[in-house]
């Protein structure tokens, strides 16, 4: 029998150090290029199982307290492909019920993948505690269908990542601090990439460029000029970072923009000046969802 259990697990954010697109695929959707950096900085989402057979949301965001959650869509997302993979005959009558509550502190909309990361920690906290042994892989392509950043989620790993989100290639970067500005305005990321301007056909690079053309630092973000047009509020804090670091970005679509320190005591004096909605936190290289995870997998 299933031994029910109750886990906090960590929900990440990411940077995109840099982000251009290389060309759109036939449905339109664009082929990106972009280093994603995961931080020390999320949401927590507690998960407890039980014998039901249904997934109960609680979040102390009014606005996304409801079932499209991505939370929830990830739980039903993971029944429905163990409903398929099970032989019909013989129907799956594991307990599948969960009560999961979310407790965020990522902005949404932000260009932080807050959503994502929400999606991809439930579908690797729920694989765990329902003990259903699937791989990161088949998790992945799970989550590839509820948003094109999940995958690197699932993954946990700092990557380069190509496609529209699917291609990942781990890589290390050095583990600096970051301060993330949250403008007053939300972005719409379709709207962006409907833009005319945005550059579609920037040259593609390899993963040895990174390091030989100074990326990601001498990267840009391609989305940045026309966010900042359209939105001036999100000029605006760029304009106050840049006096600080000229790496200073936008991360995805925005409206968040951060900028890299090595110096913690650094960033933290620059932070104490900031008056718009903001976070520091570090960089890693793996997920801080993957240490839990390694925690509860690793022998005593
Ligand atoms: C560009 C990134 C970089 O991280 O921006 P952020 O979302 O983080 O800000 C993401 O890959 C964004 O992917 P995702 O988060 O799935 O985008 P969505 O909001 O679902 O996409 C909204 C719309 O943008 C367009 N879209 C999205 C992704 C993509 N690679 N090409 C596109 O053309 C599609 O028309 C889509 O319907
Ligand atoms: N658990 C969730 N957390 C955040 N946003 C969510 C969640 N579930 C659904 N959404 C929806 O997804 C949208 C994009 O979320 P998010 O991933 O935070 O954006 P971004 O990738 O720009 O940081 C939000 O505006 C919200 O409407």
């Amino acid at each position: 029998m299933l031994k029910h259990s109750k886990i906090l697990w960590p929900s990440p954010c990411k940077l995109n150090l840099f982000l251009h697109f290389i060309g759109q695929r036939d449905d339109g959707y664009h082929r990106l290029q972009s280093l994603f950096q995961l931080i020390d900085f999320g949401d927590d989402i507690l998960i407890e199982t039980n014998d039901s057979q249904e997934i109960e949301f609680h979040c102390d965001v009014a606005e996304l307290s409801n079932t499209d959650n991505l939370i929830v869509k990830a739980a039903e997302a993971l029944k429905a492909y163990v409903a398929q993979a099970t032989n019909q005959a013989t129907p799956n009558k594991a307990p599948m019920g969960a009560s999961i509550r979310l407790t965020k502190r990522l902005p949404f909309g932000g260009g932080v993948g807050g959503g994502s990361s929400n999606c991809a920690t439930t579908l690797v906290a729920l694989n765990h505690q329902w003990q259903l042994g699937l791989s990161l892989d088949q998790l992945a392509q799970i989550g590839l269908k509820l948003g094109a950043d999940v995958p690197i989620f699932v993954r946990g790993q700092t990557a380069f990542v190509e496609g529209i989100g699917e291609i990942i290639t781990p890589t290390e970067m050095p583990e600096i601090w970051y301060l993330v500005v949250q403008p007053e305005c939300h972005v719409s990321t379709a709207k962006i990439f409907s833009n005319p301007l945005l550059t579609r056909n920037s040259k593609a690079i390899t993963i040895r460029d990174l390091n030989a053309l100074g990326l990601p630092f001498k990267g840009r973000n391609t989305m940045q000029d026309i966010v900042c047009r359209d939105y001036p509020a999100v000029a605006e804090v760029l304009k106050w970072l840049v006096q600080f670091s000229s790496n200073a970005r936008m991360t995805g679509s925005g409206s968040c923009l951060f900028i890299p320190f090595d110096n913690e005591q650094e960033v933290r004096k620059i932070a104490t000046r900031c008056s718009w909605p903001h976070f520091v936190a570090k960089g890693v290289n793996q997920s801080p969802l993957h240490r839990k995870l390694e925690g509860f997998i690793k022998p005593d």
